[in-house]
């Protein structure tokens, strides 16, 4: 099995491991492109148009952590390949009319790989080169630290906006990013921000002007952090995050329960449909 570290520099990975769940390694590394730096990797999502969060997008990023974390990767910055769009979020079109088994499936793998990234050993960067709508700023604040490219991009968890309600673990992830007062007030608006003013409410930690700049940028904070005796930083990220990962741990059934009923009401599928007709119509 190759190692993160024994490939050329900049060569695609590609993805190893096998399960029944998982879709095949073609059609994962297809979606997820990890290229090997000197000591950690760059995971850039490369799900044309917009990085929307398809089951196997999720899997692919989740067997991509898999696969660094077992190559004793030490860090990674957390990317996109496509121009404008860190990602779109969920892919509504998983849990517009879905069938249950798809819609099971994609809610567990979205709850392994949240489990996954917030809770990695690894150091954390995101480079958001674009809009960074829910689940895409879930993905970003899941990471030790954000980076973004300046310029028209939104971020934010705008899912009041579509008529659904982001879960317990979403919240969590905000709340311990921006706070209790800016998560309650921003939840309910659905807001999304601009580069500048996640700045100012601490959504991101740092804004670049260009591509160059961020991935310099990026690269330096990556080696900031990775400076840091590995196991004294990794446990001082769980004091923050261990109890949003214990509770979620151990309630994944309940949340899975939850999402599926509450995705499939007549309310929320009919919000989804004009949401998703909203989507087509700009086109
Ligand atoms: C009581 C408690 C119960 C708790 C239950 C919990 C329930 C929680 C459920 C869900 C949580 C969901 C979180 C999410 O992530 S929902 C997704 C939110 N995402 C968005 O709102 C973003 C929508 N997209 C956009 O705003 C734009 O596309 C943008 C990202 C800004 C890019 O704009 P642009 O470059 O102009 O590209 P287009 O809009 O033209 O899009 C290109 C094509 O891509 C399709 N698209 C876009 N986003 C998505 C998406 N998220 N999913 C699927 N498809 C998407 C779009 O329709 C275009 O398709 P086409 O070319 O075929 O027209």
């Amino acid at each position: 099995m190759m190692s993160v570290t024994s490939i050329a520099r900049n060569k695609v990975l590609p993805f190893l491991r096998k399960s029944t769940k998982m879709q095949s390694t073609a059609s994962l590394s297809s979606l997820v492109k990890l290229e090997e730096k000197q000591g950690y990797a760059v995971v850039s999502m490369q799900k044309t148009p917009v990085n929307s969060l398809s089951l196997e997008m999720i899997q692919a990023l989740s067997q991509s952590l898999i696969e660094l974390e077992k190559n004793k990767c030490k860090g990674i910055i957390l990317t996109s390949a496509c121009p404008g769009i860190f990602s779109a979020g969920l892919d509504i079109r998983e849990m517009y009319q879905p069938t249950d088994d798809r819609l099971n499936q994609f809610w567990s793998s979205l709850q392994t790989l949240w489990l996954q990234l917030y809770g990695s050993k690894m150091a954390t960067v995101a480079l958001i080169n674009g809009h960074a709508p829910a689940g895409g700023c879930l993905l970003a604040m899941c990471c030790d630290s954000r980076i973004m490219l300046n310029g028209k991009s939104k971020i934010g968890l705008n899912e009041t906006k579509l008529g659904i309600v982001a879960p317990s673990w979403f919240k969590d992830t905000f709340v311990n990013t921006i706070g209790v007062r800016q998560s309650e007030r921003a939840l309910q608006l659905g807001s999304l921000f601009s580069p500048e003013e996640a700045l100012k409410i601490g959504l991101v930690d740092k804004l670049v002007p260009d591509m160059e700049t961020a991935t310099a940028v990026a690269e330096a904070e990556l080696k900031e952090f990775l400076q840091i005796p590995g196991m004294a930083r990794y446990l001082s990220k769980m004091k923050i995050r261990e109890a949003a990962i214990k509770d979620l741990s151990e309630t994944r059934e309940a949340d899975l329960n939850q999402f599926v009923n509450f995705a499939k009401t007549d309310a929320v599928q009919k919000g989804l449909g004009l949401y998703l007709q909203s989507l087509a119509k700009k086109n």
